[in-house]
């Protein structure tokens, strides 16, 4: 089966990221999200970002209206019938995933390749509500999208051979590095960067320095390109705990346990740059 048309469930940070990419990359894309003001929010990311690469020089103002024309938007999830591929990256959230895939596993052709960009959650356990498990995958890519050249392929426990090289190649074809990843917790990326942004919340919350300080030494000490407090704003506070909740539950150890300050933001409705507000404060 050739991929020419790729369906993009959500389009919130991740979904118009990828939706950008794979238009970019010569494929027809129908982003789907559950009201027309969130299609035009993530309408105008995609737009405001393929200017900035007319004014870098990247492609033509032509080749900007060649990459629009490839997309559909939908509030349905009825186009699925006519998709060749489907990436889900709605909100990271076990109910939510398994409704739609439930629902895709009824509109999608039974040979479509159902994948999720989930950060965290058990890629076995959202295959396990379809009735196709061997279909379904893990493609996880990093944010921002257009920027980093990594995708995580996570193999459930049925997924076939050739679905995971199918989803290699995507992500090649889509100019990313794949990486193969068992389904535990966390994959790799998580699994190593959340523990670490979860613990400078706790020097932020036992009093030992500023956010600004924290990000600081991070940056200046270690060459990380963002302190791992911006890069939390950056990710969404909501996302880092619902990650944070995953390892903890998931691997049962307590060294997971969710920064109590991290759940205190959530609470408050300080989800980061989304909102205009986390550990910073954003115009
Ligand atoms: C949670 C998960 O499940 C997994 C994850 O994704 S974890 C998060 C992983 N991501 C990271 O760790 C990102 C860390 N940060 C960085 O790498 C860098 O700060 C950054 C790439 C985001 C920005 O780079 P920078 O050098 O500081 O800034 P800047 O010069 O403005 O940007 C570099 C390029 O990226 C582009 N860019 C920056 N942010 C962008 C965005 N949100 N969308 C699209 N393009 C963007 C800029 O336009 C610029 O492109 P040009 O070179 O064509 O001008
Ligand atoms: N943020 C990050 O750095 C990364 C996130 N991810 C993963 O990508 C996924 C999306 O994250 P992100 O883009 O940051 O989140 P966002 O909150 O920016 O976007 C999620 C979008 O999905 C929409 N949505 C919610 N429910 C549904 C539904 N039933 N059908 C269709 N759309 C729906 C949301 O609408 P509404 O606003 O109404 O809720 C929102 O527009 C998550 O699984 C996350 O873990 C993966 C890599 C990096």
């Amino acid at each position: 089966m050739s991929i020419q048309k790729i369906m993009v469930i959500g389009a919130g940070q991740m979904g118009s990221g990828i939706a950008q990419v794979a238009a970019q990359t010569g494929f027809q894309v129908i982003l789907q999200d559950i009201k027309d003001e969130y299609l035009a929010r993530g309408l105008k990311v995609i737009e405001k970002n393929l200017t900035h690469n007319i004014e870098k020089g990247k492609i033509s103002v032509e080749e900007k209206e060649q990459i629009l024309a490839r997309f559909q938007l939908t509030t349905e999830l009825g186009l699925a019938s006519e998709a060749d591929f489907i990436i889900e990256a709605a909100t990271e959230n076990m109910g939510t995933k398994t409704k739609i895939f439930q629902e895709l596993d009824q509109i999608a052709r039974p040979d479509v390749i159902l994948a999720s960009n989930t950060s965290s959650l058990p890629i076995t356990e959202i295959a396990a509500v379809t009735g196709r498990p061997n279909q379904v995958i893990g493609m996880h890519f990093m944010n921002p999208v257009p920027v980093m050249p990594l995708v995580e392929v996570i193999r459930g426990l049925a997924t076939t051979d050739v679905v995971y090289q199918t989803v290699e190649n995507l992500a090649k074809t889509m100019k990313k590095t794949p990486v193969e990843v068992n389904d535990f917790p966390g994959f790799i990326s998580n699994r190593v960067l959340l523990p670490m942004i979860n613990e400078a919340i706790y020097t932020v919350y036992e009093g030992v320095a500023t956010p600004e300080a924290v990000d600081q030494v991070m940056k200046l000490g270690m060459n990380h390109p963002m302190g791992p407090l911006e890069l939390a704003d950056f990710i969404g506070l909501d996302t880092c705990l619902s990650i944070m909740e995953i390892l903890h539950e998931g691997l049962g150890d307590s060294k997971y346990r969710p920064c109590p300050l991290l759940r205190k933001y959530v609470k408050a409705g300080w989800l980061g740059r989304k909102t205009g507000r986390g550990f910073y404060v954003y115009e």
